[in-house]
């Protein structure tokens, strides 16, 4: 019970497909005693990664869909966590899942301008996970830079194939961006020395962003819904095909899906032109299939014939 002690605000950001989600559900698993609250902000209008995220009661998880809390959202997002507070007394702490675009510095921010939640809330600081897998591919840099220097934490993932070396090269590179956070190695959001409660909030300066109105204005996306299953091996063809042909300009896709003559969903994962397609752990109950893709898509045409 928090009473009237504040609730604990933890940020995590990242760019798409750094391993967000699989950390939150790695801190769930590590951490379940404690009474979390998760605010997802999910880029594009289907909220896929709340699906997959185990471990917080459904009441107490809260999804910003159709929008940015960066940028389009902002009210939103204020009410959400004025609400969050008043009517869950037994949340201690509370996760916010940016989405893999955004501005972190405006998640950040209410909870230093407004009075309301600085009584309910105590900001704990920001976690950013970085893919080193494809930080070095040209997607966005602007974008990953400051998501990096922006935070308290920075959790370097996917190192599971890293020798020392690379890992010592990419701690230079971390540093020259943010010499201030604390940086640690991570394997599917895993570090030996993580822990939550020694994330500390370390002011900054935030400045607006001078240049575009936002830093992710190129960045659209696009949602497919299927009504009826697919067919698996045709389905894997125009996968491959797709993200072949727009290896520059798809940066995510990711996807719950129907495939015939199977019982399971399958869940669709695909970050910087690779993918897993991997059975989840859902029995199909209907036969919907929907894929998220986020990118440079401005001109991109899609349509498939499943
Ligand atoms: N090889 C490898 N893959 C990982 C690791 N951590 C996560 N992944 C995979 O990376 C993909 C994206 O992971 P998510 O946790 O969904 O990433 P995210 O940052 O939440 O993605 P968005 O919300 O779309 O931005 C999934 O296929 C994960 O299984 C890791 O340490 N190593």
């Amino acid at each position: 019970m928090h009473n009237n002690s504040k609730i604990a605000v933890t940020v995590i950001t990242g760019f798409l497909g750094s391993g967000k989600t699989t950390f939150i559900n790695s801190l769930l698993k590590r951490y379940s005693e404690k009474q979390f609250a998760l605010v997802e902000n999910e880029f594009g209008d289907i909220a896929i990664d709340t699906k997959l995220i185990k471990g917080v009661e459904a009441s107490q998880m809260f999804e910003l869909k159709e929008g940015c809390i960066c940028c389009t959202i902002t009210d939103e997002y204020e009410l959400v966590l004025q609400e969050l507070a008043e009517r869950f007394q037994n949340v201690e702490h509370l996760l916010i899942e940016t989405t893999g675009v955004a501005d972190p510095a405006s998640v950040i921010r209410p909870f230093f301008r407004d009075e309301k939640l600085q009584e309910l809330y105590s900001f704990k600081g920001t976690i950013c996970l970085l893919d080193a897998l494809n930080f070095h591919n040209d997607y966005e840099k602007d974008l990953k830079y400051k998501q990096i220097a922006v935070a308290d934490f920075v959790l370097v993932n996917k190192t599971e194939k890293q020798f020392s070396e690379e890992k010592e090269v990419m701690k230079k590179q971390v540093r020259q961006i943010n010499p201030m956070s604390e940086i640690q190695f991570a394997k599917y959001g895993i570090a030996a020395d993580f822990e939550l409660e020694k994330v500390t909030y370390r002011p900054k300066f935030y400045p607006a962003f001078q240049g575009e109105k936002s830093l992710h204005s190129r960045i659209s996306t696009q949602t497919m819904v299927f009504s009826k299953p697919i067919n698996k091996s045709e389905f894997e063809y125009w996968l491959s095909y797709t993200l072949d042909v727009y290896k520059n300009e798809i940066y995510r896709i990711k996807g719950i899906l129907c495939f015939e003559n199977e019982a399971f969903e399958f869940v669709l994962q695909g970050v910087g032109g690779s993918y897993e397609l991997f059975e989840g752990e859902d029995i199909i109950s209907r036969n919907n299939s929907e894929i998220v893709v986020i990118g440079k898509l401005d001109k991109m045409d899609l349509a498939t014939n499943f």
